[in-house]
């Protein structure tokens, strides 16, 4: 049967991909990855100072998202906490992936190689990334499904589990209708996306990644302690 995206469909989607658009890391900041040498020292303030400013995005982008701000307030934080390092996988992605003109794909890849992260990670995280790349998704794709995984209702100290669910439902069920118009060559495509539930591991490597780097003494900026509960 014909998909149709209704008014309000429309009318979110337009709310998201605004928001999305709207907050970004300031040039200063992504400049500095373009700039400054190399040395694992070096690689891992910058990757610090970029996370930071990419959390600091991330909260002024959620706070966008319709339905957000009527959720309970500490369920807001929860869901914030729990998909911050989820949504940093996805952004960075589309950094790596080529997507973004800044030219920043070789750079990061190299400073992301070279930050003092232990080989084990490297594997599953370029691949990660390797998986998105190929899936060439547009900027309404990105936007939604960076939405999606804020509004997981299953995170730690979650207390209105079917709130975000509903919320997480209505934004699935407007990315399930974009796949099928945007990709219609690929019927899969929107269960091509849902695998990218390979996002929860790569969190659970990230947490080691904390740990190694936090016993060889790195230090990480008060906002990342407090998102990631460190130190
Ligand atoms: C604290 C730091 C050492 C760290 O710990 N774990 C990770 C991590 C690593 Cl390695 C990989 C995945 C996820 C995490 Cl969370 C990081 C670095 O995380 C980030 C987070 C966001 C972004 C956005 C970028 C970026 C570049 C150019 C342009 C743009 C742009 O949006 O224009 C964005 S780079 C970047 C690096």
């Amino acid at each position: 049967e014909k998909v149709e995206i209704t008014k309000e469909q429309r009318a979110l989607i337009k709310a998201i991909l605004a928001a999305y658009d709207r907050h970004q890391i300031p040039q200063d900041v992504t400049k500095k990855l373009l700039q400054e040498q190399y040395s694992a020292e070096e690689n891992f303030l910058l990757l610090t100072e970029v996370a930071t400013s990419q959390v600091q995005v991330l909260v002024e982008f959620t706070k966008n998202i319709p339905g957000f701000l009527s959720l309970d307030r500490e369920d807001q934080i929860a869901l914030l906490k729990g998909s911050a390092v989820e949504a940093m996988f996805l952004r960075s992605a589309q950094v790596l992936s080529k997507k973004m003109p800044s030219g920043h794909t070789e750079v990061l890849e190299e400073r992301i190689r070279k930050s003092g992260m232990s080989e084990e990670f490297m594997t599953p995280m370029f691949n990660f990334y390797k998986s998105i790349g190929e899936l060439h998704m547009t900027q309404e794709e990105q936007a939604l499904l960076t939405t999606i995984t804020i509004l997981t209702p299953d995170r730690p100290y979650v207390k209105s589990h079917e709130a975000v669910e509903r919320l997480q439902e209505t934004m699935l069920n407007v990315l399930r209708k974009l796949c099928v118009l945007q990709h219609p060559q690929e019927p899969q495509y929107f269960a091509r996306l849902g695998r990218l539930t390979e996002l929860r591991t790569l969190h659970h490597y990230h947490a080691e990644m904390l740990t190694s780097w936090k016993t060889n003494d790195h230090k990480f900026t008060p906002l990342l302690c407090e998102i990631w509960d460190v130190q």
